[in-house]
């Protein structure tokens, strides 16, 4: 889809951004090899997690959804049923990462592919150590890249030392551990986000962390629960920078997770000269959130780089254009996980940026960005990357004269009503 986008004189409002995906993934998984009910609210009807929910509907799974509410009937690890048709993950990185590490468990045959994106992606962090557990796993290129097909059942705990800071290998390792006999640990370089952790334990699961090794002793069952899903601080970075570097703006957005494995766009923002304010901070039991008020704001470059990278992986795109409207320079380093999201996203950032006019080179794990007064209007493409479409839409926002984005449709992945809200704070602008 073409989407046309016009410069704006503001962005004023209040907004309720949807659940967080990692959580609401994490919470139809877990709901769905526990026993017994699970209800989840907040949940993010977006189309990765409906991929998720449609996977475990295949393996047997009774799950009811509408709009941000979810009722899982948990069948237990040993419930699942063999599915008769291919597990599709759609363009969900997480939904086939994390099912892997379920599906080693089981002791039937199971084949995952998804989307033209997925067929990218290496899949090889995840299926090699799980073959290392016991896991028969095959698929493209030695188990690399989708189609995949693993039969589980026999594994034993191990300790695995991740090269990369992922949460989606953390998670797939111990998920993996489940049913063994033995204990399941892994280290990794940096601690990436935490969500699996926090979620097994309420769901009833041991889960040690020491450092930055998180461990879980074999033979747990997980028993239903209920779980609150809070607003996706990813999604709120796209109005967070917005609500920064457009003029005449003030945006308050409501119920935002600040879980400190993903807070690490306040902690740029803020180092950028970002005005924030954090208010009603609750939750800290299991997933902390707050309520984020940005005004317009000067921003002055900064260095990014080391352990905070994967606690803002995913704003990554959305930080590039922030550093564009920033005095100085801005340098991204260690962040050549980019390179395998949804799109290759050091390419497309410098690549469609450059097309408004900013002054922006990649370099091997990130890019350099300097200030360029006034960003021109362009016609742009998200590649299919939603993170890729809504900073592009940002940009647009910013920018002089018309731009088109292709592929708009992209969006919907992780925000399905992110052009209707881009809307209403404009509205909320005219009126005031
Ligand atoms: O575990 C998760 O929910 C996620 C982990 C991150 O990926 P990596 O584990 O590949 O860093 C992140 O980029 C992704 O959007 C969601
Ligand atoms: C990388 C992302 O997700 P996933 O890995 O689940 O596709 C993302 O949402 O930016």
């Amino acid at each position: 889809m073409l989407k046309t986008l016009r410069p704006v004189s503001g962005l004023r409002g209040t907004l309720n951004v949807p659940g967080d995906k990692s959580i609401s993934h994490r919470a139809v998984m877990f709901g769905s090899i526990a026993e017994g009910t699970t209800t989840v609210n907040g949940f993010l009807p977006g189309d990765d997690c409906l991929s998720t929910i449609e996977c475990f509907r295949k393996m047997g799974v009774s799950i009811e959804q509408k709009d941000d509410t979810v009722k899982i009937e948990g069948k237990g690890l040993d419930g699942l049923n063999e599915p008769t048709d291919i597990l599709d993950v759609g363009n969900s990185g997480t939904t086939i990462r994390l099912m892997l590490g379920i599906l080693a468990n089981t002791p039937f045959h199971s084949c995952l592919t998804g989307d033209s994106s997925i067929a990218k992606r290496p899949m090889k962090r995840v299926t090699g150590p799980l073959r290392e557990t016991g896991a028969a796993i095959d698929g493209r290129d030695d188990g690399n890249f989708v189609p995949l097909s693993i039969r589980g059942g026999k594994t034993k705990g191990f300790h695995y030392t991740s090269p990369v800071a992922s949460a989606q290998v953390k998670s797939a390792m111990l998920l993996s551990g489940l049913k063994t006999e033995g204990t399941t640990s892994v280290t990794e370089p940096h601690t990436s986000r935490d969500h699996t952790e926090r979620m097994l334990k309420a769901f009833g699961c041991e889960v040690e962390v020491s450092g930055k090794t998180a461990s879980l002793k074999g033979g747990q069952t997980l028993k239903g629960t209920h779980i609150e899903v809070p607003g996706d601080i990813s999604s709120a970075a796209f109005f967070l920078v917005a609500g920064a570097i457009i003029p005449n703006s003030e945006i308050t957005l409501k119920k935002v997770g600040m879980n400190p494995t993903r807070t690490g766009i306040i902690d740029v923002l803020k180092q950028m000269g970002a005005d924030l304010t954090i208010s009603g901070l609750s939750g800290e039991e299991s997933e902390p959130y707050a309520d984020i008020t940005v005004r317009t704001s000067k921003l002055n470059g900064i260095e990014i780089g080391g352990e905070i990278i994967p606690r803002l992986i995913d704003e990554i795109p959305i930080i590039a254009l922030a550093a564009t409207q920033a005095s100085g320079t801005t340098v991204i380093m260690d962040a050549a996980e980019l390179k395998v999201k949804e799109s290759n996203r050091i390419d497309t950032v410098v690549n469609e940026l450059k097309k408004f006019g900013a002054d922006i080179t990649a370099t091997a794990d990130g890019m350099i960005i300097k200030k360029t007064e006034l960003l021109q209007g362009a016609e742009t493409d998200s590649h299919g990357d939603h993170r890729i479409g809504m900073m592009l839409a940002i940009a647009a926002c910013l920018s002089a004269g018309e731009t088109t984005l292709l592929n708009s449709q992209a969006v919907t992945v992780s925000y399905p009503n992110f052009f209707e809200q881009l809307e209403q704070l404009q509205k909320e602008n005219i009126e005031v």
